[in-house]
């Protein structure tokens, strides 16, 4: 019986060396400005050509601006970094995005999008996030600078197969409960070192019944429970969302394709080296309090007190992270006030996320101790669609401001950043220190949580306003 990462791995294993690596054959390969631009470099001096161009769709999304982009970019390291990317995609010819482009976006948001992410593949990119992509049935994950070029060059990645983890989600999710605070949950209780070694599939009636977006959101946090690649196995859902996508198979070539990828779910029966399992009903809104992922907790509780934690290295963090997100144990979750919002990033910037943040601020305004609250879509058909859909008159009316299309103050590699001290509710991944900005402090919610937050100027319960 075999598991839905056994069936990926062996149908793109070319070979496998007596210690266990392996040669992965790569079927699709994003790659962005960020850990592109030494791989094109040793491309360049070893005198070699993409093995197989077609594969690569390459985007500008981390150092782009959110705000008017016709003038171009203003800050120099951001500027050389897309220019980089427009340059050595023109040099080798491969399909690109640029940042004026209505299709560019993040990454992980427009694979997926173009249907250039498809069920059965393996896709990876230079970047840790690409886990996201196992929403579709695939085998997703990040690789470094030097692995870029190994793929650009050989089409081809050396990797070690991983252990198997299942994460199964049962029940229905009670209303104001997401798929965010679903893999926050799963954080919560595996720890962001729970993952490690593992590939992580989540199943169970809970995972099922997400919609793509949904999915996309909880493999994407697959990395920050440790895991290198987390994955839903296909369905209908999965399928519906493919059809008709720009990369997407048309005619006989899609009947077949789709016979294939209905095969692409792990057999009853099949063994997991560990297993998790968690009631959907028992889960709650989820706002993280210090400065990782796992130190997370129900929006209806308190700020937890090192002096209860009996594991001396867990108190030392947990003291540490309460200094730099300067609170105080006990302190009720929803009396933390907040200076800023960000909704957006490749966690929760899908169209899905930005109704589910409108459907919040719709008729209200953004507090008064609330500065700046930023709506940015994941990219510009995303944002095409939302403004279609009047999502963009709703946020301004609250006071949001409507951005364009990129990774953002998720960490603040272009202009968008907190200052020392602010404190966000944040759509994103990721709190470490100075994520978003030095000495600025990062809440990581849902979106509607995060909307809420915006509207109240603290963290509110999604439930009590629903
Ligand atoms: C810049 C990139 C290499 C990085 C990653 O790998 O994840 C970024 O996207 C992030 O989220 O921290
Ligand atoms: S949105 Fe954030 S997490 Fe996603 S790729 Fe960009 S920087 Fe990384």
């Amino acid at each position: 019986m075999k598991t839905l990462y056994d069936k990926l791995w062996e149908s793109h294993v070319v070979r496998t060396e007596e210690d266990g690596t392996a040669i992965l054959y790569i079927d699709r390969h994003l790659v962005h400005e960020v850990t592109s631009p030494q791989a094109f470099d040793g491309l360049r001096a070893a005198h070699r050509q993409p093995w197989r161009l077609s594969a690569n769709l390459a985007v500008a999304d981390h150092n782009v601006p959110t705000t008017d982009r016709s003038h171009g970019i203003e800050d120099p390291v951001s500027r050389l970094q897309v220019e980089t990317l427009d340059k050595n995609t023109r040099e080798y010819g491969v399909t690109y995005f640029n940042m004026n482009d209505k299709r560019q976006g993040i990454v992980h948001v427009i694979g997926p999008e173009q249907g250039a992410t498809l069920p059965g593949m393996t896709v990876v990119c230079g970047d840790s996030h690409t886990s996201t992509h196992g929403a579709f049935g695939c085998l997703a994950h990040g690789i470094g600078t030097s692995e870029v070029e190994h793929v650009l060059a050989t089409q081809t990645l050396l990797a070690k197969k991983s252990k198997s983890m299942l994460v199964q989600v049962d029940g229905a999710l009670p209303a104001g409960v997401t798929a965010k605070d679903i893999v926050l949950a799963v954080i919560g209780v595996i720890g962001t070192a729970g993952g490690t070694g593992y590939a992580i599939e989540f199943s169970g009636s809970t995972i099922r019944s997400l919609s793509m977006e949904g999915r996309m959101t909880v493999c994407n946090m697959a990395i920050e429970a440790g895991a290198r690649a987390g994955m839903v196995g296909v369905d209908q859902t999965t399928i519906d969302y493919v059809k008709g996508r720009p990369f997407s198979p048309v005619g006989p070539h899609w009947d077949r394709a789709v016979e294939y990828w209905r095969t692409l779910h792990t057999e009853p029966g099949a063994k997991f080296d560990l297993v998790v399992t968690l009631d959907a009903a028992q889960i709650k809104p989820q706002v993280t309090w210090g400065t990782s992922p796992e130190m997370v907790v129900s929006v209806d509780a308190r700020v937890p007190d090192p002096d209860l934690e009996k594991d001396a290295v867990k108190r030392e963090a947990m003291e540490k992270a309460l200094v730099y997100m300067g609170l105080t144990p006990n302190t009720a979750i929803e009396d933390i006030r907040i200076d800023k919002v960000f909704i957006g990033s490749c966690t929760n910037s899908r169209i899905e996320d930005l109704r589910a943040a409108a459907a919040v601020v719709r008729g209200k305004q953004r507090a008064s101790n609330v500065k700046l609250a930023m709506v940015v879509p994941g990219s510009g058909l995303v944002k095409e669609q939302a403004e279609r859909e009047g999502l963009d008159t709703i946020f301004r009316a609250a006071g949001f401001e409507w951005r364009e299309p990129g990774c953002s103050m998720c960490l603040a590699m272009n202009a968008d950043r907190l200052d020392p001290g602010e404190r966000c509710a944040s759509t994103s991944n990721r709190n470490f220190e100075g994520r978003q900005g030095q000495g600025g402090r990062t809440h990581l919610v849902s979106p509607a949580m995060a909307a809420a937050a915006g509207i109240a100027g603290h963290f509110v319960d999604v439930r009590a306003i629903r």
